[in-house]
């Protein structure tokens, strides 16, 4: 059950976590003409909270724990990619517009058939080898191989200056090609299913590996599970990928995705070789369930549209 805060004066809203729990502060002027069940949307349940207590009234509302299963991991969603279309938020109205890139058509997709399992067990097998040079102490470690940067225990190292040498014993330039090539993959089928120049979306940061297992959180670092929007917690953001290289229920067990829609639940089963890629504003609000058991391993491929957040494919130095 998710809980969200409404207050009574309409000034613009912002999101905050307590816990696993997101309270979306929303606040609405006296003077604004304003009914309360305009935003207690479909499947919302409200009520008021400390009534009379507060000079600001403040709204607790639940949302509905309906689920819907957009791709389960036993399916295969090939070869043309199921999309789901979700109105855009105005978050992109604050940003610059980049004709042919900027989110016009919103929404979400799943595609089994751009990347292959052999190829996602390639790429696995790359992650649980950088990895295994250090992982954070808690449940959840990141490789980011443009960056260099890898978890360390409660904190995070440089892995090109930090295991220099050993770099060539542990990724080959094979490695490293299967990664651009499968990245440009991935860009294309996003182009195509928004209606985009490919060639005017760029990479961008963080891309990363991600391993994650039913160990507690030792830092901050290891809380993968909050509810998010990846534009407000990224910045650059504009479309969102995620490539699974492990599969839900025989790998690991929770660590489903989940978009959290006003309406309810719509979960993704990883699967391996499954892409999942969406527009990065708030029409898709997510979270990942956490791990129960088991190694869940995925790479977050990010694109935004301005040139200047631009990275570059990364190479073996
Ligand atoms: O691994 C996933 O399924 C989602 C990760 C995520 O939400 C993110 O990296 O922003
Ligand atoms: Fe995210």
């Amino acid at each position: 059950m998710h809980f969200f805060l409404y207050k009574t004066q309409f000034l613009g809203h912002k999101t905050l976590f307590f816990r696993d729990i997101l309270l979306l502060q929303v606040e609405v002027s006296l003077s604004h003409s304003f009914s309360f069940a305009s935003l207690c949307s479909e499947g919302m349940l409200c009520g008021r909270d400390r009534p009379g207590e507060d000079p600001v009234d403040w709204w607790l509302c639940s949302w509905s724990d309906i689920t819907e299963v957009l791709a389960s991991q036993r399916e295969l969603v090939s070869p043309e990619p199921r999309v789901f279309t979700v109105q855009c938020s105005e978050d992109y109205e604050n940003h610059k517009r980049y004709p042919g890139c900027t989110p016009q058509k919103c929404g979400r997709a799943v595609a089994d058939g751009v990347v292959t399992r052999e190829e996602a067990q390639v790429l696995r097998r790359l992650a649980e080898r950088g990895l295994a040079l250090a992982g954070s102490e808690g449940g959840a470690s990141i490789l980011d191989l443009h960056s260099g940067a890898l978890s360390m225990g409660k904190q995070f190292v440089n892995i090109y200056r930090y295991f220099g040498d050993q770099i060539g014993d542990v990724f080959t330039p094979e490695d490293f090609q299967l990664y651009r090539d499968v990245r440009g993959r991935i860009q294309a089928i996003i182009a195509k299913t928004f209606g985009l120049d490919p060639t005017l979306m760029y990479l961008t940061k963080p891309t990363f590996f991600s391993r994650i297992n039913s160990t507690a959180a030792k830092t901050q670092h290891d809380e993968y599970w909050h509810p998010h929007i990846d534009k407000v917690t990224y910045g650059s953001f504009d479309y969102t990928s995620l490539l699974y290289l492990s599969d839900y229920d025989s790998d690991f067990t929770g660590g489903r995705f989940v978009f959290m829609d006003q309406n309810g639940n719509r979960t993704v089963e990883p699967r391996a070789g499954r892409v999942s890629f969406f527009s990065s504003g708030s029409e898709n609000l997510h979270r990942v369930e956490k791990v129960t058991w088991g190694t869940r391993y995925a790479i977050t491929v990010s694109f935004t549209c301005d040139p200047a957040h631009a990275i570059a494919d990364p190479t073996l130095p």
